[in-house]
């Protein structure tokens, strides 16, 4: 077996080593090389020496160019053994079956899944849909392609792009699926930074060395090494909804049946659960965050820019508990990494090792204008709402003047008449629009359709503002937007032990209850 850090995975990897020697076999567990820096390599005396910062970590393993392995070569002479036939695999029995096709295999993963996706509006274009094809080739090819082209070179100036194949490397799905290693990664880019590889010596930068594209990769790859020995330090941690940090002060909505906290019944849950539908399947108004939802059932995959604010919307706009997002994407990803995500996740929601943890809110409005600028990524995969015109709409289809609503197809969309959430957003330079539509809620009687009077918000605002608050609309933002480039200072971490049973998961099988 290869060496794996989970929690779960530890205790297979024990009841089957405990299988093994009862009947006399042999077990042995394989170090795993599909890191960036080799686990014999790690200038970590134990998982508990991890520093709870990225940044801590990263300047330990600085150059981070010469920390990885060689890889191994292929073994291109035949001495792998041949896959099996199919006519080796046993029959099987009812309900169980072989797909004999590629098409019926496919068919056979998607089953499970497919009842639970939900059903959103066709698109007609899908360009920055994943190109995804699995296998070894396929990650090289696209590796080949992305150093030849200049991609990777321009990586850190283009990856927080949205729309498009090429802003990003798109290697995680090659990654997660085991296609393609960390460290071949790492090798390929030398060749060309070294000018070792004839193939790119057309390409700027070739024989020049490290540059900031390439450099930027190694960064990125680091993380998800790191997001592996988080899991190894706070193992079932990763799953608890106080986090890494044992963090018991929020107070998170859910949709259990019985509150967490109190143990009395939950009021709020079927509402939530609503609520949360709608995060899924992108009609939460937030059109930024719709996008993303949308993109993810469409292709497996959204962007990491998208990502961080989906996670940030659900988390620290709805406070719903950020385990039913990471679930969710445990379902969706074609990229699926047990410690990335869940880490990942962990991270945004101010419970894991974000150094600002609460602090850093993502305001999803000010992010479209700045990640999203002419709209193209919204209009892409949120096709009821493409003809809007103005951003500041497009962004928020309920602040549209009522005049445009018929105009633009608006009227019946629960994303435009009821959003889940409304965010204060302001620009400078412009008349405060008194033009808010009225839209009354199904249900309600005639309410105040009076405008704000508040043009700016904070990111604590954003946090608190609600739908009874309104909004103002237009042009570019005053909002202030964590980002997250510098994770800055360590926090002062609580003690992590005696994780409260009822901060479990589920029934300990990640699933939490619906
Ligand atoms: C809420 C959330 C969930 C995520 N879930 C996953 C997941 O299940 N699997 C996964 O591989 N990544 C996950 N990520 C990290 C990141 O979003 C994806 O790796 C990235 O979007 C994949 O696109 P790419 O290959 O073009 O990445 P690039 O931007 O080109 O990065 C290069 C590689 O670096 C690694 N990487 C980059 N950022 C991260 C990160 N934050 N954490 C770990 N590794 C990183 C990935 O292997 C990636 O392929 C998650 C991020 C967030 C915010």
């Amino acid at each position: 077996m290869i060496g794996e850090e989970g929690y779960e995975e530890e205790k297979d990897k024990k009841s089957v080593a405990d299988a093994c020697s009862a009947l006399g076999i042999e077990h042995e567990v394989w170090v795993d090389e599909k890191y960036f820096i080799d686990d014999r390599d790690l200038k970590l005396e134990s998982p508990e020496h991890l520093p709870d910062v990225f940044t801590t970590y990263r300047k330990l393993n600085e150059p981070l160019k010469e920390r990885p392995r060689p890889t191994r070569p292929r073994p291109l002479d035949g001495s792998l053994p041949k896959p099996i036939e199919a006519s080796q695999i046993p029959s099987q029995s009812d309900p169980f079956e072989i797909p004999t096709s590629s098409e019926a295999f496919e068919a056979a993963l998607l089953r499970p899944i497919e009842k639970d996706i939900p059903e959103v509006a066709p698109v007609d274009e899908s360009t920055s849909a994943h190109p995804f094809r699995g296998g070894e080739d396929h990650a090289l090819d696209r590796l080949y392609y992305l150093i030849k082209s200049g991609n990777a070179s321009q990586y850190k100036s283009s990856r927080n792009g949205l729309l498009g194949v090429d802003y990003s490397t798109k290697l995680s799905g090659y990654l997660a699926q085991g296609c393609i290693t960390a460290r071949q990664i790492h090798e390929e880019l030398l060749h060309f930074e070294t000018g070792s590889d004839q193939k790119y010596a057309e390409t700027d930068g070739y024989g020049e060395g490290e540059n900031e594209g390439t450099q930027a990769i190694r960064f990125e790859l680091l993380w998800r090494d790191y997001m592996r020995l988080c899991t190894r330090k706070f193992q079932a941690k990763l799953f608890y909804r106080s986090g890494f940090r044992n963090d018991h002060s929020h107070k998170w909505k859910t949709g259990c049946a019985v509150d967490k906290d109190t143990g009395l019944p939950s009021q709020s849950s079927e509402a939530v659960s609503a609520t949360m539908k709608r995060v899924l399947e992108g009609t939460t108004g937030q059109s930024l965050i719709d996008a993303s939802s949308r993109e993810l059932i469409h292709t497996g995959y959204t962007s990491n820019r998208a990502r961080q604010n989906v996670a940030s919307f659900l988390a620290k706009h709805l406070n719903i508990d950020w385990r039913y997002g990471a679930e969710w994407y445990e379902f969706m990803l074609v990229d699926y990494d047990v410690n990335s995500n869940w880490s990942n996740w962990q991270y945004v929601a101010g419970v894991g090792n974000d150094p600002r943890g609460e602090a850093r809110i993502f305001n999803p409005v000010k992010q479209a204008f700045d990640y999203d600028k002419d709209g193209a990524y919204v209009r892409c995969w949120v096709p009821e709402i493409r003809k809007i015109e103005k951003l500041e709409n497009l962004f928020q289809p309920w602040t549209t003047p009522t005049e445009d609503w018929e105009r633009f197809g608006l009227t019946g969309l629960a994303l435009a008449e009821d959003p889940v959430k409304k965010i204060n957003f302001s620009v400078e330079g412009k008349p405060k629009s008194s033009r808010r539509p009225f839209v009354r809620k199904r249900g309600q009687g005639r309410g105040d359709p009076s405008s704000s009077t508040n043009p700016k918000s904070t990111p604590s605002e954003d946090a608190k503002s609600s739908n009874d608050k309104p909004h103002v609309p237009n042009g570019t933002s005053s909002v202030e937007v964590e980002v997250d480039e510098d994770p800055g200072e360590p926090p002062a971490y609580v003690a992590m032990e005696g994780q409260e049973e009822d901060n479990k998961v589920g029934d300990g099988n990640r699933h939490i209850p619906k």
